[in-house]
């Protein structure tokens, strides 16, 4: 009898509940066909939260997600409360949950499928072998430092610091450098050092750790530079390492590789095997409620889980063959499909998948 794993489930707004409940289906289906077992309890997060709790973050959600081995998390967010500053001020919301849960790495797979290259804007040939990984700082930079607003003769001032400290860029470069170590061994680190202070530290750090790779091959690109090439040469890269803002960004538009961010699985770690995994789209409010969004980011993410926080990488593996068994056999949700008339909606493409997993 394997232990339970004890998993808080955050469905969180707009499309999070569709798209989680399908990967919900994948855990009992691994059940089934694995043995592990899974406990699940959902809590409120986001702005369900803020409506029900008048927080985005309640100090129960927190405490189970403590209490967890692992965070599987929708989307949160929408219009209804984007215009609520407590919904994504650091303290509070996905900042907040983030930094509370220690989460300082975001690891963002952009694999492209074969059979979906149709659906990239991309030139099949240029994405031939696409296969990267954007390693994203999480817990510091500009999303995190201090904040404020004042008044001058030209009106109001705003202002948003970005700060890192050694520590954060050390840690986060080294767990790229390993990650790089376990797949073809290079590395691209991402900052705008022509420019920004952060940024050079960021290269020095960078430089320093190296000297403890030998092996890994390494290449500095300035942001604008990288955003280029991704579009360009995006075979070339391997693992992408950088900090949070140019990660977010970055990873958004790796997605289009891919053919969609419906696509795109994230996991979140710190220094254990504690871990949160969420899609990297948002609540996709344009398409909420419709039973069109694409499950696959989800889906994948429990896959993420399943490696790197339970080391079942037999069921990671059944769910990655499942999801390229039933895309190969041209089954296709509205975002990645070229004949959108033919699109199968979330629910569907859910059991398509779990029909699909094997032992
Ligand atoms: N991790 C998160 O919870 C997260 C991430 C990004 C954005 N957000 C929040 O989500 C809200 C909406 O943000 P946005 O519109 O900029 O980004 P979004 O990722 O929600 O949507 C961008 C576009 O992609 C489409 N899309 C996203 N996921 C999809 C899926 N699974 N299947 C098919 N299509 C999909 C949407 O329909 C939309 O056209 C905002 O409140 C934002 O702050 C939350
Ligand atoms: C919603 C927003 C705060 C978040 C971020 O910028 O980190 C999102 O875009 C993401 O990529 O998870
Ligand atoms: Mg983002």
């Amino acid at each position: 009898m394997s232990e339970v794993k004890k998993i808080a489930v955050l469905g969180g707004d707009g499309i999070g509940p569709e798209v989680v409940g399908e990967a919900l289906k994948v855990l009992k289906k691994t059940e089934e066909l694995f043995g592990y077992k899974f406990e699940t309890e959902q809590a409120l997060f986001g702005g369900i939260a803020i409506d029900e709790k008048g927080t985005p973050l309640p100090q129960e959600t927190l405490d189970l997600c403590l209490a967890s081995d692992a965070v599987l998390l929708g989307a949160v967010g929408g219009p209804k409360w984007d215009s609520n500053p407590a919904a994504l001020r650091p303290e509070t919301g996905l900042l907040g949950i983030r930094k509370a849960l220690g989460l300082f790495s975001n690891i963002r797979p952009a694999t492209v499928f074969d059979c979906l290259k149709d659906a990239s804007t991309l030139k099949p040939e240029v994405l031939e072998g696409t296969d990267l990984i954007v390693v994203r700082e999480l817990t510091g930079g500009i999303y995190f430092g201090e904040k404020s607003r004042r008044d001058t003769e030209n009106g109001q001032e705003a202002i948003d610091t970005c700060v890192y400290n050694e520590k954060e860029v050390e840690r986060i470069v080294r767990q790229a450098f390993d990650i790089a170590m376990t797949r073809s061994k290079r590395l691209a680190s991402v900052d705008k050092a022509n420019v920004l202070e952060t940024s050079r530290l960021w290269r020095e750090v960078v430089i320093r750790v190296a000297a403890d790779y030998p092996e890994v091959e390494l290449e500095h690109v300035l942001v604008d530079n990288c955003a280029m090439q991704l579009l360009r040469r995006p075979a070339s890269f391997d693992v992408i390492v950088t900090e949070n803002m140019f990660g977010d960004i970055l990873s958004d538009e790796a997605a289009m590789l891919t053919g969609s961010i419906g696509m795109l699985s994230s996991a979140s770690l710190g220094e254990g095997s504690f871990g949160l995994y969420e899609p990297v789209h948002g609540s996709a409010p344009d398409i909420a409620g419709q039973g069109i969004s694409n499950p696959i980011a989800t889906i994948l993410s429990v896959a993420l889980m399943f490696r790197l926080t339970f080391g079942y990488h037999d069921a990671a593996q059944a769910i990655e063959d499942a999801v390229k068994e039933v895309l190969d056999a041209g089954h296709r949700t509205g975002d990645i499909a070229v004949d959108k008339s033919k699109a199968i909606g979330t629910t569907a493409m859910g059991d398509l998948i779990i029909a699909a997993m094997k032992k």
